[in-house]
């Protein structure tokens, strides 16, 4: 026999119709941007974005689905702050005409005072298989009940706390004065290079035939092979694969969570080399290769990114470090190698705009600048910046490394980049 609750009966539990679909509407009465995640009864699935105004969304779903709510960019979730209870909505059968069902998140919801929580019942077994060593960022913020009974990490979950240099054995950098000068005089004159078409376009008082007087730019016309290519191209795949790029938004929470968002200035798409793409045999060359030229350690580099740019994508002028000194675990970003995998049919230059120098795509090239100075590598370059031009017919499809001064692995591990996946 079928049975159905009305609208409101929190106590009712209804006999699913499981192929009987059912509007949810969701709507926010709280002063916080919420999520709502499908709760697969692990980490969930983000559905929706509820915004503060009391704007309604509604998405399909079916009778027995769980979701549950969190602050907006981030897995925080709000709480009834008279039972600290975190909101979970369950679709129930309904007698509405209309199959659809409401849920309001109301306007006392709020994140909870406890700051050391788990945020899902799986934290347990998470923490209780090595979880909270062996991927500490994540879980700390996630996780941090459980990761505080089992190793003692709760003193963590304050980023101030868990993200210093000498924690996190940050503390040597890879430049000092005059490094600079003398990587890219090297990559000019020794031999050694030689095979890999080395071209200097831009250099101070113009040295070694360069286009250009001004800071360091060199290209390496052939850098990267075909296999080498083709699992790049393959490794992009992986994973989350392409996804549209997005900025950091600013830190909303004490554990050093930033919020994501998609990128205005930035409309191509990357996708992050991690894992079983970072084993790709090919992979590895050019990472191997990259330290070998550089010497600065694999620890320094961010993942190798691949970048995917439609006709009419760009990524606007910008520059690759923060202005400035930077205090962050890794400092900045001193030096970028960029490699462009294809042809392009047209556009999609890299232009540096202070500069007015101009680089083409071309399969195999490697393009690399740094954007610090030779004289103080804690400063930035601010003649560095630079834009990717729109693709204008074609695709574009390239990849980097950006090389940071300090330990940019450790502070990923440990959450202190703002970047938890
Ligand atoms: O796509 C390009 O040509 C430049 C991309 C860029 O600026 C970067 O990866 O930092
Ligand atoms: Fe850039």
């Amino acid at each position: 026999q079928e049975e159905t609750c009305t609208p409101g009966d929190d106590t009712c539990i209804a006999s699913p119709k499981p192929n009987r679909k059912l509007k949810a509407t969701f709507q926010n009465l709280s002063p916080y941007r919420a999520d709502v995640h499908f709760d697969d009864g692990r980490f969930g699935n983000y559905v929706a974005t509820l915004e503060t105004n009391g704007e309604k969304v509604t998405i399909d779903s079916f009778a027995g689905h769980r979701f549950f709510i969190t602050r907006h960019g981030v897995r925080e979730g709000l709480v009834d702050p008279s039972t600290d209870e975190q909101y979970f909505f369950t679709v129930k059968e309904t007698n509405n005409v209309d199959d659809a069902v409401e849920f309001t998140l109301p306007s006392t919801a709020a994140p909870s005072k406890t700051k050391c929580k788990d945020r899902y019942p799986v934290c347990v077994n998470e923490a209780e298989r090595g979880e909270c060593t062996r991927n500490p960022g994540w879980m700390i913020v996630n996780c941090c009940k459980s990761c505080d009974e089992k190793e003692g990490y709760g003193k963590y979950l304050d980023s101030k706390v868990r993200c210093t240099r000498e924690r996190l054995n940050a503390t040597i950098p890879a430049w000092e004065n005059g490094s600079l000068d003398a990587l890219f005089t090297k990559w000019a004159t020794e031999d050694k290079y030689k095979p890999y078409e080395p071209r200097v376009i831009s250099s101070p008082n113009k040295v070694y035939n360069a286009q250009h007087e001004g800071p360091w730019i060199m290209v390496f016309d052939n850098f990267l092979d075909d296999y080498e290519i083709n699992d790049l191209m393959k490794g992009a795949n992986f994973g989350d694969g392409f996804q549209r790029s997005t900025d950091q938004g600013s830190v909303i929470a004490g554990s050093g969570e930033k919020e994501k968002k998609i990128s205005t200035h930035r409309t191509s798409s990357n996708a992050w080399c991690r894992r079983e793409c970072e084993e790709l045999d090919g992979v590895k060359r050019v990472s191997d290769r990259i330290e070998d030229f550089t010497g600065i350690s694999q620890n320094n580099y961010e993942s190798l990114q691949i970048l995917k740019y439609n006709v009419g994508e760009y990524y606007k002028t910008h520059h690759d470090s923060s202005g400035g000194k930077d205090n962050s675990v890794s400092g900045h970003r001193i030096l970028t190698f960029f490699l462009y995998l294809n042809n392009v049919l047209e556009g999609g230059e890299t232009r540096f705009t202070n500069l007015d120098i101009s680089v083409e795509p071309k399969r195999g090239r490697a393009l690399v600048w740094p954007s610090v100075l030779n004289e103080d590598p804690t400063m930035s370059d601010l003649r560095m910046y630079h834009e990717a031009r729109p693709v204008t017919k074609g695709i574009k499809f390239a990849a980097n490394h950006w090389i940071h001064q300090y330990d940019s692995k450790n502070e990923n591990l440990w959450g202190c980049s703002g970047s938890f996946a």
